[in-house]
């Protein structure tokens, strides 16, 4: 790809690190160009239901949301009542449409699925509140993109469990209240601070999702492996771990693409020197970064000598919508200390300088880690 402030770059030459690049409308309902590989948005091929866990249990990491989460069950299942309404919120792939299913399954209750943006008129929600039936979970997607006449149905839905409606038009019109089953609200968002305060105020369990650290992911890919046939040795599934973006579908992705390689190679099992060679081989580096992260560090690297820099700005640059940068670059070069934000824009700490392979400039701040060894923690 043509990428004019790379080739300026500070007399050294940036190679075109371009994996395969596929096509599809992203969950903002964007038509995007991403890089399979290491983008943490869901793409057409994750085959994400044959390696969701099932049970609480099988669900690796998240300790404390997933031992709240528990007890509150064991509880609602204890009064023979409706769980309360759980928000999770967390960056893209990190398990909340898996905890929603589990927490169905755990509840022992019907599970009902859609999203903020399909739910079009007041009325469609209207349709799917009625046809629940007690105890069961509504999980709604991507709630923060709920219409404002849509989410004005919800409240009342949510905290008196009842509809309220108008019947007629003119002077002859009422309003009417219909009871709702018992049901549990499981709402997901990559965004929480765009949901409003009533909608967020009426959800008694919000549980935040973090990235995994290296030893949650290893154990995510071992499962994974064994679920796939594949053998994999520790240092194998640690290898793939590091360069996940603490992100379990990126390390399922990573996992079923270093299979490929080792199949075709004749190697029996996966260990740390058949998976290096492989995520070499796809140009994954040792940070888990893609094409994007590196366009991204870059040009604030060449053209803002680091910043502090706009999101506004990056994005026009990047060509990309401010949501992609906000929810999908950013969260994990924050994480590991590559950028740090700041009231006046984003910058880059020494770590960013050194990963790119460039010197920083004098008096740039050190980030959490060095980019050798950046932990997902
Ligand atoms: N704790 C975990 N253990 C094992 N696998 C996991 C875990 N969390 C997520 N996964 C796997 O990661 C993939 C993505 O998870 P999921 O779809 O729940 O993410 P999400 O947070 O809903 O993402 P999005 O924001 O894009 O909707 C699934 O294939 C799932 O199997
Ligand atoms: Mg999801």
């Amino acid at each position: 790809m043509a990428c004019p402030f790379l080739r300026r770059s500070a007399g050294r030459e940036f190679r075109p690190w371009m994996l395969k690049q596929v096509q599809h409308d992203d969950k903002y309902g964007y038509r995007r160009i991403v890089t399979e590989l290491t983008t943490p948005v869901r793409t057409p091929e994750d085959a994400d239901a044959a390696l969701r866990p099932k049970s609480l249990a099988e669900f690796v990491g998240q300790a404390a949301a997933r031992e709240n989460l528990r007890i509150f069950i064991e509880a609602a299942k204890a009064r023979a009542d409706a769980l309360d309404h759980v928000l999770f919120f967390g960056p893209p792939g990190l398990g909340k449409t898996t905890l929603a299913q589990i927490v169905a399954k755990e509840l022992g209750v019907g599970f009902r699925s859609t999203s903020g943006p399909v739910i079009a008129k007041a009325g469609d929600l209207a349709a799917l509140l009625t046809n629940l039936e007690d105890g069961d979970v509504l999980f709604i997607d991507e709630i923060h993109r709920l219409s404002p006449a849509v989410e004005e149905i919800l409240y009342p839905a949510m905290e008196d469990r009842a509809l309220d409606i108008m019947i007629g038009e003119g002077p002859s019109a009422r309003s009417v209240r219909i009871d709702l089953p018992k049901f549990t609200l499981v709402g997901a968002t990559t965004r929480q601070g765009l949901l409003t305060t009533p909608l967020r105020d009426r959800f008694g369990i919000p549980v935040r999702l973090n990235f995994y650290t290296h030893a949650e992911l290893e154990q995510v890919i071992g499962r994974a492996a064994r679920l796939l046939g594949l053998g994999i040795a520790p240092d194998g599934a640690l290898e793939i771990a590091k360069r996940s973006r603490g992100t379990p579908r990126i390390a399922g992705r990573l996992l079923r693409r270093v299979r490929d390689f080792a199949t075709v190679a004749g190697a029996q099992i996966v260990d740390a020197r058949v998976a290096d060679a492989a995520l070499n081989r796809l140009e994954v580096d040792a940070l888990g970064l893609d094409a994007m992260d590196r366009r991204y560090l870059a040009m604030i690297a060449d053209i803002y000598r680091g910043g502090p820099v706009g999101v506004e700005t990056l994005a026009a640059g990047l060509s990309e919508p401010r949501d992609t940068i906000e929810d999908v670059i950013e969260p994990y070069l924050l994480q590991i200390g590559l950028i740090a934000r700041t009231a006046r824009g984003r910058c880059l700490n020494a770590s960013a300088w050194k990963h790119l392979g460039l010197n920083p400039p004098a008096g740039v701040q050190d980030g959490l880690f060095d980019s050798g060894g950046g932990a997902a923690k």
